[in-house]
């Protein structure tokens, strides 16, 4: 007799329930839907209490649609920076979230980037499935749900991940098909970076940083931006039969410390503002911007990361692209100590991006666990 019976706890049941279609979910939701599914499978399926639209009041669609504010990049590099510096302040205190338009990324380029990962998607499952690896630091990752290793129920999204940095070693493990994926790929990586470390000097100097150099030991910021980390996350969530029982993404804040999304102009994000989920509406060739936890800790909780998910629906399929922008992989990310004062103590402890990785290899994801985990007190 196991030592713990006779105490009355419960044996660890030696049955395995394991759904038999558990191999079949972990190749994806493209997979499972070229099979011909009618129905959302139960791996799928929510607790009553997450489900998106839950209540009928939240499908008015005036009262959820918002738009988010607006900053003119082209105004930001002309003689009105400073009111586009006042409004990205307000901006990413009152929503953690700002649409960018006038920005200078040609049109085709977000046009070929949104075809060529299409394309990827489109590919035979065998090639896709190439680069399904299970270890989360590598250069390239096919995979489905949000962390398919962890996560009970699944999500309704499959992803390609690539890690942009240092490109000359990351580039030949990133996907040879379609053939024209590494290029379109590397071109906006490059441009986005661009933008990033444009919109990383303004959102400084909206926090009063303006000298750059303002980490603890005097380093520069901004040139540990410039050399750190980037990792583009291109987003399937195939039309879904019922979209109303699962989600495309969970409620998550983005680890980073800007992520710039692409999205097509299919509906699905949501952010959290003011205790209600509303929904982004698309501005074509326009940039969806978002603070991630490592500018919330950078800022000593001023800017503060926000929850946002996605939801799919059941006419089309919806493809994004994420660009998320932090420090390199051991470069630690602590609060500014000219942000810290009397009346703001320090918040945080110091974290970087290997201890996010290592902290979502051994526990599920959700909403702003790892950053809670962070916190100081
Ligand atoms: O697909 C979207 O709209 C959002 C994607 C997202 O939140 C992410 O990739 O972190
Ligand atoms: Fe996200």
């Amino acid at each position: 007799m196991s030592p713990t019976m006779g105490l009355g706890l419960k044996a660890k049941s030696t049955k395995t329930d394991a759904d038999p279609l558990e191999n079949q979910y972990q190749k994806g939701v493209i997979h499972l839907c070229d099979s011909g599914i009618k129905k959302v499978p139960n791996k799928y399926i929510l607790p009553v209490i997450e489900r998106p639209n839950r209540n009928g009041e939240e499908k008015k669609v005036e009262n959820v649609n918002i738009k988010l504010p607006i900053i003119d990049f082209a105004a930001l590099q002309g003689p009105n920076r400073s009111q586009v510096i006042k409004a990205l302040g307000t901006a990413c205190e009152e929503y953690g979230f700002f649409q960018v338009i006038n920005h200078d990324i040609p049109h085709d380029m977000l046009h070929d980037l949104v075809d060529v990962v299409q394309r990827f998607f489109e590919l035979p499952f065998e090639e896709r499935a190439k680069y399904m690896l299970p270890d989360l630091r590598a250069p390239v990752r096919y995979g489905t749900s949000f962390n398919q290793n962890k996560d009970g129920v699944f999500c309704w999204r499959d992803f390609l991940k690539l890690m942009c940095h240092p490109l000359s070693d990351v580039l030949p493990s990133w996907p040879s098909s379609p053939v024209d994926l590494r290029e379109t790929m590397v071109l906006y990586s490059k441009q986005t970076k661009i933008m990033f470390e444009i919109l990383m000097d303004a959102v400084l100097e909206s926090l009063g940083l303006a000298s750059a150099t303002v980490s603890d030991d005097e380093v520069d910021i901004l040139k540990q931006c410039e050399e750190g980390s980037q990792l583009m996350v291109a987003n399937c969530y195939p039309s879904c039969p019922e979209p109303d029982l699962t989600l495309g993404m969970p409620p998550h804040s983005d680890y980073g410390f800007l992520t710039l999304l692409l999205q097509g102009e299919a509906e699905g994000l949501q952010i959290q503002h003011k205790g209600k989920w509303l929904t982004v509406k698309p501005l074509q060739n326009s940039f969806v911007v978002n603070i991630g936890d490592h500018l919330e800790i950078f800022s000593n909780g001023r800017y503060k990361s926000v929850l946002h998910r996605v939801l799919v629906n059941s006419s089309k399929t919806r493809i994004s692209v994420a660009s998320l922008h932090s420090l390199s992989y051991n470069t630690t990310v602590r609060p500014c100590s000219k942000l810290i004062n009397e009346a703001n103590p320090r918040l945080y402890k110091d974290t970087d991006f290997a201890s996010f990785i290592e902290y979502i290899t051994t526990c599920e994801p959700k909403k702003k666990n790892f950053l809670e985990s962070r916190k100081l007190n």
